[in-house]
């Protein structure tokens, strides 16, 4: 039962809004980035996922995993389709649902090196650019590179250990595996990762999912004050 001094308030989000969050390997990008965007009625844009879908379509291709100029070709002559909502990100290339098939160990390991690409990255900046706002936007490089004049923009941390013990649950190995498998995600993905200096950095190791995407909610809703 709402207070009657407090009358409901439908906050709307004109279309400039874009909100980014960004952080290390299982920070809870994902997670996060959805709670907001389902708060704030508006999609949330998975950029992970497109990297990821990017390295699944190179091998399934058979292109080697460092072959710029191939995979960029590959990308242009099949490209690939970012379905964002709030409750979910679904990829594509032309009609095949690659989504089922990204949170893999084998698309893991060959991500950060098609990530690492200048050509596939400047495809995919593209692509996301192109998505309509408002919209949260998650990611590595969302607030420094991709929409640097996003509106709020959040960098998720938490100890590789605390990070491995959330995944432990999702992926078929023991936490000491998965702990270094995140560390040396961590490292490949250095260039790419580091935090916007107006960004807000969010150590998520003490707080609750929930906690973390009302910490967001918080300071968005002041910068609309
Ligand atoms: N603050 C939190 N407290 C507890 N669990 C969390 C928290 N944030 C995220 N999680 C859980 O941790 C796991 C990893 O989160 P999520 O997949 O969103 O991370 P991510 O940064 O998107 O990962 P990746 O970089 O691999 O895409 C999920 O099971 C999620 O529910
Ligand atoms: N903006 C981005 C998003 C992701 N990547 C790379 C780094 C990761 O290894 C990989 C998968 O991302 P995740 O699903 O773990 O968020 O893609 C990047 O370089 N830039």
């Amino acid at each position: 039962m709402r207070n009657a001094r407090q009358p409901h308030r439908t906050q709307t989000y004109n279309a400039t809004v874009i909100v980014t969050i960004d952080g290390v390997a299982a920070s809870g990008k994902s997670s996060v980035a959805s709670g907001v965007a389902r708060a704030l009625h508006v999609p949330y844009v998975s950029s992970g996922l497109l990297y990821r879908a990017a390295a699944r379509a190179a091998l399934n291709a058979g292109l080697p995993l460092t072959d710029e100029a191939a995979l960029t070709a590959h990308l242009r002559a099949h490209p690939l389709r970012l379905d964002a909502r709030a409750d979910g990100n679904r990829a594509y290339q032309g009609d095949t649902d690659l989504t089922p098939h990204l949170h893999t160990d084998e698309v893991d390991d060959a991500v950060s090196a098609v990530a690492a690409l200048p050509g596939v990255r400047a495809w995919i900046d593209d692509h996301l650019r192109s998505l309509p706002a408002p919209f949260v936007a998650e990611g590595r490089d969302m607030g420094t590179n991709v929409f640097p004049h996003a509106t709020a923009k959040f960098y998720l941390t938490a100890s590789p250990r605390v990070r491995a013990q959330r995944r432990v649950n999702e992926r078929d190995a023991d936490i000491d595996a998965i702990e270094t498998a995140l560390r040396e995600r961590d490292r490949r993905d250095a260039r790419q990762s580091q935090p916007a200096p107006d960004a807000h950095l969010i150590d998520t190791g003490p707080l609750t999912l929930q906690g973390v995407i009302d910490l967001i909610l918080q300071r968005v809703q002041a910068a609309h004050a």
